[in-house]
């Protein structure tokens, strides 16, 4: 369970502290009071860019000095809180900065104390965007299983980005640096789609056996962007040479995998869906991801940030929604423009409104 976090100079908030954590943790507040920024604070507590996908440079308070910082204490079964931080100095407003226990990590250690997942409102077009929005969902999914597929993914960008740099030089690529490159990729490539595709696997069967949900269900497939095995990633890079030389790109590899998404049943591609369908589908693949995590022995603590959803369901659906949540351990964060939507969860939750960038405990 997350507590005591504070936002300083983060977006509108000054000095926010939000504390007294419950199992179910309620934002309040009109619209652009900053409660999606306190979500946005501690996805940042996580390995990646946060659910907005923002660049540094937007998040230090726009009327404060520069810089900003973020920190919360998270309870880890039978030790000492763990104090987890990251920001920026006002002086290198470019270096994200992280702390755990007070000493400076590389992001991707923060993966190794608890997982994450969130579901946002501009995540309802996920479906519809293109394949990258999708593999970084199913990314988040994996890293909830398994701590160091931060670590393989961010190998695998940057070497795929290093050889399309090679490529697109007007120079002729050193063809050992190239070797070098491609077996990067070719190791890291088939750890990630190894993973991704193993987790489809699971939360596939793991859907199928959701017991009767109000929500559409759909069904998985992974449908890699190259070969899988690291072998045979490799030779495919080396005879794809010329092709990706003129493109300018690699274009075989897990970079360019793809997440498949069908309504079960009716079998239509999710972007064919309504849009209450696919809502409904998003929900259902977080759902049946908990109950996966609660199944598979996985000890690091888990957080949820629902940022406008409950208000959008229908009282049944959200009923069923909040009896899963309710069901699971992980720590759920909900916004909302007011308390009615929450009725069935307000005597257990702990409640903030928010205003203007400040946060006062209800
Ligand atoms: N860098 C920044 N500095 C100052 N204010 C910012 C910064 N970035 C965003 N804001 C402000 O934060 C507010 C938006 O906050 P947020 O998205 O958390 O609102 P919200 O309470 O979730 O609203 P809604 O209910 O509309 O989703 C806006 O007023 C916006 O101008």
């Amino acid at each position: 369970m997350l507590d005591r976090i504070l936002l300083s100079r983060f977006r509108n908030h000054r000095d926010t502290a939000v504390e007294g954590t419950a199992q179910f943790n309620l934002l309040v507040g009109e619209n652009g009071a900053g409660k999606t920024n306190v979500l946005e604070a501690i996805s940042l507590l996580a390995p990646g860019r946060g659910l907005r996908r923002a660049a540094l440079a937007d998040m230090p308070g726009q009327a404060f000095d520069g810089g900003f910082a973020v920190s919360a204490a998270l309870a880890v079964p039978g030790g000492e809180p763990v104090r987890l931080g990251t920001g920026v100095l006002p002086e290198r407003p470019s270096r994200r900065l992280v702390q755990i226990n007070g000493a400076e990590a590389p992001a991707v250690r923060l993966a190794e104390w608890f997982s994450i997942g969130w579901l946002t409102p501009a995540m309802d077009r996920l479906f519809m965007d293109s394949a990258g929005g999708r593999r970084r969902f199913l990314d988040r999914l994996v890293l909830a299983v398994r701590p160091d597929h931060a670590a393989q993914a961010s190998r695998l960008e940057n070497a795929v980005r290093e050889r399309n740099r090679l490529l697109s030089d007007v120079r002729p690529p050193d063809p050992h640096w190239l070797d070098a490159i491609e077996l990067q990729i070719a190791e890291s490539g088939a750890a990630v789609a190894g993973a991704r595709a193993d987790l489809i696997l699971r939360l596939d069967a793991a859907l199928a056996a959701l017991p009767d949900s109000p929500f559409a269900r759909p069904s998985l497939a992974y449908r890699p962007g190259g070969p899988v095995q690291a072998d045979a990633l490799a030779v495919a890079l080396h005879d794809g040479r010329p092709r990706d030389r003129a493109a300018q790109r690699t274009l075989t590899g897990p970079h360019r995998d793809e997440l498949d998404v069908t309504m079960a049943g009716k079998n239509q591609p999710a972007a064919e869906c309504s849009t209450g369908e696919q809502k409904a589908m998003l929900i259902a693949i977080t759902l049946a991801h908990s109950q996966l995590l609660e199944g598979g022995g996985e000890d690091r603590p888990r957080l949820l940030l629902l940022d406008e959803v409950a208000a959008h369901l229908d009282p049944v659906r959200r009923e069923a929604l909040f009896d899963r949540l309710r069901a699971g351990s992980a720590q759920i964060w909900l916004t909302g423009t007011e308390t009615t939507p929450f009725e069935a969860i307000l005597s257990e939750a702990s409640v903030w409104e928010v205003s203007s960038g400040s946060v006062r405990r209800l």
